[in-house]
Formats: structure tokens, sequence, C-alpha cells
């Protein structure tokens, strides 16, 4: 059997242990030595403060001590807590039940005067000392504490419950307010009020539920010592029986007052009812709602909250009415429920449908706490809720504890989102509510449990965040300005419930048995501190943006206009590119008409927003302007490409045909040529040049040409007067064409098949040149009758005589070159034997033929003979092709010098 937290005396004694040991001088010794060693300094203030209050009472401000005096009555100071506290620091519920108490010392001398200060205890001790069973003086300085504490305790403020007033009212009361005072004071000493001023929807609404006896109590003979009256009423008495009144009448100050109270034989559906369905309603309207259990260690916060799956708690019929409610109002589609489900385990965050690493907490600006990177689960009937639920409670860490078989070592908290779509009058409206739903840690005494385990240790966590929520609701009744909400993972998951736009309920587990006395009455205390908490007002979430302060709205103003700026700027900047892509399109599908349509999807529904699929649109047109365009070039290139293909074609075709008429004719030239030498030099094999040409057989006006012939290679002059009076090169290459016709010419020379006569002139060209070829071909523009004209004809006749010497001479060189014979020599067909002496050159003559010719050689520009040529002249010369620049090359030259 466990050994009891708080030893108390049998019913039968009205004098409650605590406080009658308080009161032994040992004892007092004792702690006040044990307090000013221990390490926890609050701890040692409460017991200086107790020292003075026993022993120099007087000294310190009234109401000062009467809220010394409170401590007194603190069960969470008696000596046996005080021991815990010694042993292993973790009495921190004791110093919650004092912060609650505390008044903050912003508020002044605030204190309470309510129904705590008027505790059994200390009414006891009163009792006590007027029956004389104990003297001294500090039982003395006690009870005159006590008597001054009635006398100056002030009326208590109209709208508080736990009567808070200011110190400075309490004093200024006069003498006459004395005894009205005093008696009001006892009045406050019967009941804690419930003050009914405090609208109802603007504060947490806070409810008690008594969880019955449980069997192993039973058997260690604990009683029930909480009684519940009128479902609002709670009494607080070690021995409390139904039908005596008179007991529950005398033990007042025990007397709290809830928004609701259940007594052990109360039903699930009849807490949920009470507390919660209130707050499904709220967040079916678009609010949020939170539902939290407070208390001790197997007081039934879990039961209250999750249940069993044959008594569910609240949780589970607020989800299943959630449900109900959305299927009657929504059609199916309409609405969605999101799920989250964590868990805060020695300060640190967890997920409960995804478990894995810590989360970490963050304040965002719209949704406020949020943990980052916890799974929200979308649900849409409530078995899948529960199952979801169920699946997040066998991840819940719980372990056994003397106290608890299943006891909680975490704060669990899940939150369900609603998101609907309601038809309002003649349009639709998307309502978003969340709801709550918090099963705490119970708090626990380190005895309670294991010392120095992994237990003491999440004892100690969840300790220290209800210490941290029982600060922050302190701050929150007080109206202070900065509730530290950031002490813990509990309080900062918990700021919305409490002090955001929230319907709040907060359900008080408590236990009924004696063995649990200071916890219960701990839970009703700081139940009752709760009830002052007030949210702000809740409105449908689309308007709770509720600025601070003047400043915040003035920044919000100027971010809203900011963004609106931004806004408008990125509207026109869109609707000027929507209008150039428009003007592109039009102009596009103008210059193609046959433009197709773009594509849309299969179904033949493109769910694009009207801009995007018109600029979408305009693009493809662009594009297929653009490949148009390059289809025209690479077309009208093509064509170019053709024609100039086919005129290359016609151009080369003329050419070819150009090429072979010029092969023509220059091969009938040559013939005619042929012709004209063969006849030469048929003729001057039988009578010199001279002969021949004096007697008219030989037309020396073909001379020209055939020179031209010959030196066409050295661009000479073509005309016949040219080549006469062309200088030494000219008739230097004359003759040398008229040896070479000489060799391979046997016939007559005529043109044209007959015999041509030799003109008049060319005989007189020797004699009377200037009579002939003066008149008939006149030289270089010169006008017959000048003073220069003698000397003209005079030199032209030299010049005629020098041209048949050279052609003599040739025809000489080739007779003898025939005579002498040499490799390359071109087979001339042999004259007639009846051919005439060759007519004799004198020495002089040939001297200057030899001169001449090699003068004429050396300074010839004409290039060398190519090898290839010489060969083939072997077989296919002709007297013309003799005529070839270089044609005769070196052996022409030889020829010359033999
Ligand atoms: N109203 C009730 N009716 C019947 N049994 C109850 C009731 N409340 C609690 N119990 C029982 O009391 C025991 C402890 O309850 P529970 O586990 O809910 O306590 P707790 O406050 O959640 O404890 P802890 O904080 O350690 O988790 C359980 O066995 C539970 O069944």
């Amino acid at each position: 059997m466990p050994t009891p937290t708080n030893p108390r005396p049998s019913s039968a004694s009205p004098v409650p242990t605590g406080t009658e040991k308080i009161h032994t001088d040992t004892d007092v010794g004792g702690l006040a030595a044990k307090a000013l060693s221990s390490r926890h300094r609050r701890t040692s203030t409460h017991l200086f403060s107790l020292r003075r209050a026993i022993h120099g009472a007087s000294l310190a401000p009234p109401l000062y001590e009467q809220d010394e005096n409170l401590h007194l009555a603190d069960p969470g100071l008696h000596p046996s807590s005080l021991k815990n506290a010694d042993s292993d620091g973790g009495n921190i519920v004791d110093k919650m039940f004092h912060n609650l108490q505390t008044p903050a010392p912003s508020s002044g001398h605030r204190t309470r005067s309510g129904g705590n200060a008027c505790s059994p205890q200390i009414l006891g001790v009163s009792n006590w000392n007027k029956e004389g069973n104990g003297a001294g003086y500090n039982l003395t300085a006690t009870s005159r504490a006590i008597s001054k504490l009635a006398y100056s305790c002030p009326k208590p403020a109209a709208n508080s419950t736990m009567g808070l007033i200011d110190g400075a009212q309490a004093g200024d009361c006069g003498q006459t307010e004395m005894k009205f005072r005093k008696r009001t004071y006892r009045d406050e000493l019967d009941t804690v009020r419930e003050d009914g001023d405090v609208p109802a929807g603007s504060r947490i609404m806070v409810y008690v539920r008594m969880r019955p006896l449980s069997k192993a109590e039973k058997e260690s003979g604990a009683r029930s010592c909480v009684r519940v009256v009128n479902k609002k009423d709670v009494y607080l008495t070690e021995f409390a029986s139904e039908t005596d009144y008179l007991r529950l009448k005398r033990l007042k100050g025990r007397h709290f007052v809830f928004d609701a109270a259940f007594n052990d034989s109360s039903n699930q559906q009849e807490v949920y009812n009470t507390s919660a369905a209130e707050l499904v309603e709220g967040v079916l309207q678009g609010r949020n709602g939170s539902v939290f259990c407070y208390g001790a260690t197997g007081a039934g916060k879990t039961h209250t909250m999750l249940g069993t799956t044959q008594n569910p708690g609240v949780m589970v019929l607020a989800l299943k009415d959630l449900f109900n409610k959305l299927r009657q109002r929504c059609r199916e589609g309409d609405y969605v429920v999101r799920l989250s489900y964590l868990e805060v385990y020695n300060e640190s965050v967890r997920d409960l449908l995804s478990p894995g690493r810590p989360l970490v907490l963050r304040e965002d600006s719209k949704q406020g706490i949020i943990a980052a990177g916890l799974t929200q689960y979308t649900a849409y009937s409530a078995d899948e809720v529960m199952s979801l639920l169920h699946q997040g409670n066998q991840n819940r860490t719980t372990e056994p504890t003397r106290v608890n078989e299943t006891s909680s070592r975490s704060h669990a908290i899940l939150q369900v989102v609603v998101e609907y779509k309601v038809r309002n009058d003649s349009h639709y409206v998307c309502r978003t509510g969340k709801l709550s739903l918090i099963d705490l840690a119970g708090s626990e005494r380190a005895l309670a449990t294991d010392q120095r385990t992994i237990r003491s240790l999440e004892g100690a966590n969840i300790n220290r965040s209800l210490l941290a929520l029982s600060s922050c609701i302190n701050a929150l009744v007080e109206g202070k300005r900065h509730i530290p909400f950031r002490n813990s993972k509990l309080t900062q998951l918990l700021k919305d419930s409490l002090g955001g736009a929230c319907q709040t309920s907060m359900i008080a587990n408590i236990s009924p048995s004696t063995l649990s006395f200071g916890e219960t009455q701990n839970t009703l205390h700081w139940a009752d501190r709760a009830k002052q908490i007030r949210t702000k007002g809740c409105d449908a979430n689309e308007e709770i943006q509720i600025p601070e302060s003047e400043k915040d709205q003035a920044k919000l103003l100027l971010e809203v206009q900011k963004e609106n700026q931004q806004l408008r700027m990125q509207l026109a900047r869109m609707q000027q590119k929507l209008l150039s892509v428009e003007s592109n399109a039009m102009m596009t599908a103008r210059q193609s008409p046959a433009m197709t349509p773009p594509p849309s999807s299969a179904s033949g529904f493109v769910c694009r927003t009207p801009l995007s699929e018109s600029r979408t649109a305009a693009r493809h047109e662009e594009c297929r302007a653009v490949e148009e365009a390059l289809r025209k070039k690479i077309q009208i290139m093509e064509k170019e490409r053709e024609t100039a293909r086919r005129e290359v074609a016609a151009l080369e075709a003329q050419l070819s045909a150009t090429v072979s008429n010029l092969k023509r004719e220059h091969n009938l030239e040559l013939h005619r040529k042929d012709d004209f030498i063969r006849t030469l030099c048929s003729l001057t094999q039988q009578k010199p040049l001279s002969a021949v040409v004096a007697a008219g057989e030989l037309d020396i006006g073909e001379l020209p040409s055939f020179v031209a012939l010959g030196t066409a290679g050295t661009a000479k002059p073509t005309t016949k007067r040219a080549s006469l009076a062309g200088g030494p090169t000219a008739r230097a290459a004359a003759a040398r064409s008229l040896s070479a016709a000489m060799n391979g010419g046997s016939r007559r020379m005529t043109m044209g098949g007959a015999c041509v006569p030799p003109p008049a002139s060319c005989l007189t060209q020797a004699s009377k040149p200037s009579q002939t070829g003066g008149t008939k071909r006149p030289s270089g523009g010169s006008v017959p009758g000048t003073p220069n004209t003698s000397m003209r004809t005079t030199r032209r006749t030299k010049l005629q005589q020098d041209d048949l010497m050279d052609v003599e001479n040739v025809i000489m060189t080739t007779q003898k070159q025939q005579n002498v014979g040499g490799r390359r020599v071109t087979k001339i067909p042999a004259p007639p034997p009846s051919a005439a002496p060759k007519t004799p050159i004198s020495s002089s003559k040939a001297a200057a033929l030899k001169k001449r010719t090699f003068w004429d050689i050396t300074n010839a520009n004409s290039p060398s003979a190519p090898v290839g040529r010489c060969t083939r002249s072997n077989t296919t010369a002709t007297p013309s092709m003799l005529l070839q620049p270089g044609f005769l090359g070196g052996g022409r030259r030889r020829i010359l010098q033999n």
C-alpha cells in the first residue's frame, strides 16, 4: 500500500494534523533549519515568511501577513511535503500552488481574501487556541496575526472571484467599516463565491470532474473527501458525508463553484455535452476551440479525454459529433477534416501519427504557433479519424507508475482543422475552424512516483511545464502585458487556447480519495484561478485579425497599402504584356490567315487562366509565322540556285560551242596557211622568191596573216602592215614562219585553191615601195605630200626589201636543213627533180641571216617548247605548227648554228 503523501488524522479528529504539527515549537524550528539549509530558495522564502508569521507577525504589514498566513493553510507546505522538497527538489506542485496564491509584485499589495485564507487549518488553529489546547508565544502570535488579518481584511472586489483588492483600498478602511468588513470576511471564509458577472463567452469555462474511488484506494481504507453538489459546487472535506450537511456547513471555506461539476457517477456523454459540444458547434461556425484536461496523476484525465472503446471520451465524441454535423449541413465532398496529433515529452515535441525526429515550434503570423513538419492527415469519416486517433495513442508515451498503471508521461494535443463549404444566402462561404483537444500529463509529487529514475525526470519535466502553465495563467489573470508562453513547449502550444481568439474549456480532474487530498486541493485552486482568464473575443476566423496596438495597426495598414500597390503594378504590367501579345497575334494572323488554332488537351478542355491561354496562343502564332517565313525563304533560295545552275549550264554549252567553232576556224586557217606555204615552197624551189613574186605567182599580201598565225602566242600585230612595219621582231617571226612553211609546203602558193598572181606592188616594193605599199596601205596615218613623206617611203621600202630578204633566207635555210637532215626535221615532200637550182646566197647575206636569225631567236620572248609537244610534232606536225612559238626551240637554233 503506498504511503500517504499527506498524513491526515482520522476522521474523528476535528483538527487537521498538518496545522497541529506546524504549531509545535520543535517542528517549526526543525523546519526552519531545514529550509535554511535547503537548495531551494523559494521553499526557504516560504518558510521564512512562515517563521515571521509565527514569531513576529505584528511587524509585518497586515495584508502581507494575511498572505503569509495563507501559506499556513497550504498543504504544500506541510512538513511532509517540505521534506519531499528537501530530498529531491521536485516539489514543484507546491511552488505552483504558491505561484497561484502569491500576488504579482506589479499589482501592489494585492492579496487573496477568499476562501483559502480561511482554510480549515486556520480555523482549526483558532478553535484550538480558544480551547486552550496549545499555549505559548508562537501560538499567541499566530492567533494575534490571524485576528489582525480578520479585522484588516478589505471588502472583496465586486468582479473578482477570489476577492482580490487593492492594498490602498484596504488602507482607506475606517473604523466604521471594521465591523462590516469583519462580517464580510467571515462570509468569504464560508464560501469561495462564483462571480456571475464574468461573461461566459470571453473567459475560459472551467469544469470539474471527480472520478470514483478506485479499488486500490478503497482497499487502502481511503475515503472520499470531495462532495459535488448541485452540479456546480464542489466541497472539499476529509470527512464529508452526503447526509452530513451540518458538517458540510461547518467545513465551509472548502467550497468552490465552477461552470459545472461532475460527480463520480457522471458519464462521458454528459461531460462532453456540457464541456465540448458547444465548442464543436463553434468550430463549425469557423471559430477555434480548445478543451484540455488538467489534474494530478491518476485523476482521470485520459479517461475523460480519450476513454475506452466501450466508453469513449471527449475526443472521440467530439469527432463523431463533428462528422455528424458536417454530414447534416454540407454535401459530401464539401468538407475536409485534417488531423494532427502530437505529444510534448520531456520538453520535446513529437508527431504521434508519424513518429520520428522531434519537431521544432515556429510562430506563424497567421496560424500562430505551429510545429514545423507535423503531419496533417486528411479524413473524410469518423471511422478514419478513430483509426488515426488509435494509431496516435499507440505511439504515445505511457508508463506505469505507483499511482497509475497507465500513466501518461506526456502532454498530448490532438488538433482537428475543419474546412467546409456552406451556402450562405445566395453564395457559398468557406469556413475554417480548429478544435484542439489536449490531454495534459498529470502533476505529481516526486514521492508519488519513483525517485531518481526516468520517471522522476519525466515528472520533473511535466511539473516544470505545468508550472509554466500556471505562470501564464497568473499573468493572464492579472492582465499583464507579457505572458510567458515561451517558458515551455506546452505553453507555446496552448498559447492560442489560453490567450488567443479561442473558446476554451478546461476540465479539472480530481480524485475523491483522502489519500490525494493535497493534489485535489491544488487542482481545485488552480481551476478556480483559471476561471478568471479571459480570452480574446472569438469571432469567425475571417475576422480574427486584431492588431495589438495602434502602432501595429498603422504598420499593418502600410503593409497592406504597399502590397496593394505592388499588386496594381503587377496587374498593369500583365495587362500591357497581354495587349502586346494580342497585337502580335493579330498581326501574325493577318500574315498567315490559314493558321490553325492552338492545340487543346485530349479532353478538349484546357484548364488554364485566360491570360496564360492567350499568351500561349500568341507564342504559338509567332512561331508559326517565323516558320512560314523561313520556309518561303528556303523556297526562293532553291529557285535561285536552280536558275543559276541552268545559266551556268547554258553558258557552258555556249562556251563549248564557241570553242568548237574557234577550233574549226583555226583548223581551216591552218589548212589554208599550209596550202599557202606549200605553194610557196613549190614555187621557190623552181625559181627565186623574187622571181616568183615578180611573176605574180605569189600573193605576198597573204604574208601578214601567215605571220600573225605564227606569232599569235607573242601577241604580234595581225595585219600585214603591222607585220611589215612592226620592227625586227615581227619580221623575224615572219621569216621563221615562212621558213617553216617552206619546209613542209610543196604546192603552189594559191589562195582558195586558185593560183594567186603576185601583185605588181610586191615586185615594185623593192624598187618602188612608196608607190604601191604607201598608197595602198598607208602606214602610221602619215599623209602623202608632207615634208616627211619621202623619208618615210624610203624607210618603208627598206623594210620591205628586208622582209623579202628574210623570206629568201628562211627559204634557203629550210632547204639547207632538208639537205643536212636532223633528228627533228619535219619531212617535207621532196621537190621534183626538175626543180630549179637554188639561188646562191652571198656570204655577207648568209652571215646577216645567221646573225639576224640568231638575234631574233635570242631576243624572242617565246617560251621554251614543251617536250611532249616536240614528240607530237613528229607525227602530226603541219607547216603552220612549225610557226608556233618555241616549237623549233633549240633544234632551230642548232640548225642555224650549223
Ligand atoms: N470517471 C471515471 N470513471 C471510471 N473510472 C475512471 C474514471 N476516471 C478515471 N478512471 C480510472 O482511473 C484510472 C486512472 O485514470 P487516467 O489514466 O485517466 O488518469 P490520468 O489522469 O490520465 O493519469 P496520468 O496523468 O498519470 O496519465 C484509470 O484506470 C481509469 O480507468
